[in-house]
């Protein structure tokens, strides 16, 4: 590979940036929401486009059925596609995962533009569900390969693909697909690389060596038969969500700080080594209040933020259905109300160690109220955290792409969210694996107005193609 070589695919990259644009428009149009029973055609609907598109581009593709979803089996859980592009036995085999799911949205939700609908302002902001996290980057993989072919430069590269239908709701049912295909489908594979994260700030990319791990639970509160008028029966019976509200609360204080016995001592302590990392990260407060939206930051400085970002546990209270929730002044006491939160968790927590601490807790707290209310605890789902080693020519290639389409040295960082195959990926296959995230800390993944901006979208482009060159580990002076 010689740099002339890159500067052609990337001149390519350019050209075909209205064309990329349009592939994320018709990917976003599509609403694949995992976690909505009514949306789940659209989920398999969006596999299949996407199994269409990577077809269109020489590749071949399985959308393998992964069976009924767990605890609520009228569903099919969304296929996972396995797809394929190139089988040259001299050359390396990249892994590439992505997920074409996305969170719910909904225009009402506060978006100002419609979330199904690709709307680009003035400054080059693609608002849009799934724009970032994760269309935009699945996409990306998927631009690389079409501007290569256009520039007539050959992929230096076999590329596997794992697209799943179900990141968003804890990637139920992949994990036993990677197991029973770790020497199948994947036995190829040198290394892997996920492009489902976020920069720290706005201008430095970074390369992403962990996540935090995910435990997400309910607690379930139910007593009268029905919803009961307040004025008739108030005071006269135990309400559900007062309980609830009063369980909720117990959990985690307003500093943050998890309230549950035991959590702190499962975190490994922090070493000098390790504190030594966080200062030369490019990351300001002003950073994070940028991507905050106002200035609610609990930490006062730049390592403690980074630190309870990275390197901590945090607990959050998501939601509680059955409450009443609309605008208006409904008297009504709900019969039944389901609280969701969810435990981020970090080296060295244990998935069981901490959900006995959970509920524990959650149980004690129950008792104190002495209510006549029934109470259930739920496991929504639980992924662990992951942490790979950064010293590895996967990172190396990655770090010199980032140098040659940005022309600086990337930040390494630990991710805060949770990508529950990342660990799944590293025991099962045994090869290393990278996070290359394309987008940036004010895309407002999860939230209301998620956006990709262009630049981000075909600059990271360039840098996924880049990648596969230096990951190819051919010359690139
Ligand atoms: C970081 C990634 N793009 C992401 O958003 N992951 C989700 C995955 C999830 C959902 N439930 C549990 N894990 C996240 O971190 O919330
Ligand atoms: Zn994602
Ligand atoms: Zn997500």
């Amino acid at each position: 590979m010689t740099p002339h070589h890159l500067d052609s695919y990337f001149k390519h990259v350019d050209g075909l940036q209205d064309k990329f644009i349009d592939r994320l428009r018709e990917a976003v149009a599509i609403p694949s929401i995992s976690s909505e029973d009514a949306r789940r055609p659209d989920v398999v609907k969006m596999g299949e486009w996407l199994a269409a598109q990577i077809r269109a581009l020489g590749g071949t593709v399985e959308l393998r059925p992964l069976g009924r979803q767990p605890g609520r089996e009228h569903l099919d859980l969304p296929p996972c596609l396995l797809g394929r592009l190139g089988d040259d036995p001299t050359k390396r085999t990249i892994l590439l995962y992505g997920h074409y799911d996305v969170q719910p949205a909904q225009k009402s939700d506060g978006w100002a533009t419609d979330p199904f609908t690709l709307s680009i302002d003035d400054k080059g902001r693609m608002f849009g569900r799934g724009s970032t996290d994760d269309k935009g980057p699945v996409l990306g993989w998927l631009n690389a390969i079409e501007a290569h072919q256009k520039a007539g430069v050959e992929l230096p590269v076999n590329l596997l693909m794992c697209f799943e239908g179900m990141e968003e709701n804890g990637s139920e049912g992949l994990d036993d697909t990677i197991k029973s295909e770790a020497k199948g489908f994947f036995k190829d594979a040198d290394v892997v690389c996920i492009s489902d994260n976020y920069w720290l700030g706005t201008e430095k990319p970074c390369l992403t060596y962990g996540v935090r791990g995910c435990n997400y639970y309910s607690v379930e509160i139910s007593g009268p038969g029905q919803d009961l008028h307040s004025g008739v029966y108030g005071g006269l019976a135990h309400e559900p969500m007062t309980d609830l509200i009063k369980i909720m609360g117990s959990l985690v204080d307003p500093d943050g700080k998890i309230l549950i016995k035991g959590i702190d001592e499962l975190v490994a302590p922090l070493t000098d080594a390790e504190a030594a990392l966080y200062p030369p990260i490019a990351f300001t407060m002003q950073d994070l209040h940028q991507s905050l939206g106002n200035e609610v930051a609990i930490h006062g400085n730049k390592n403690d933020a980074l630190m309870h970002k990275m390197r901590y546990p945090s607990l959050s209270l998501h939601g509680i259905e059955g409450a009443f929730y609309t605008p208006g002044a409904k008297t009504v006491i709900p019969a039944k109300v389901i609280g969701k939160f969810s435990v981020r968790t970090v080296p060295n927590m244990e998935i069981d160690d901490v959900t006995k601490l959970v509920h524990k807790h959650v149980e004690e707290q129950f008792a104190k109220l002495k209510s006549k209310n029934k109470m259930k605890f739920n496991i929504v789902h639980c992924g662990k955290w992951w942490v790979e080693n950064p010293n590895h020519w996967n990172y190396t290639a990655a770090a010199k792409a980032v140098e040659r389409v940005y022309g600086v040295q990337p930040d390494m960082t630990r991710e805060g969210g949770s990508i529950p195959v990342t660990l799944t990926f590293q025991e099962q296959l045994g090869k290393n694996v990278l996070l290359l995230p394309m987008g940036s800390s004010t895309d407002a993944a999860h939230s209301i107005n998620e956006k990709l901006d262009k630049r981000n979208y075909i600059e990271g482009t360039k840098l996924l193609g880049a990648y596969l060159h230096y990951a190819a580990g051919e010359p690139t002076s």
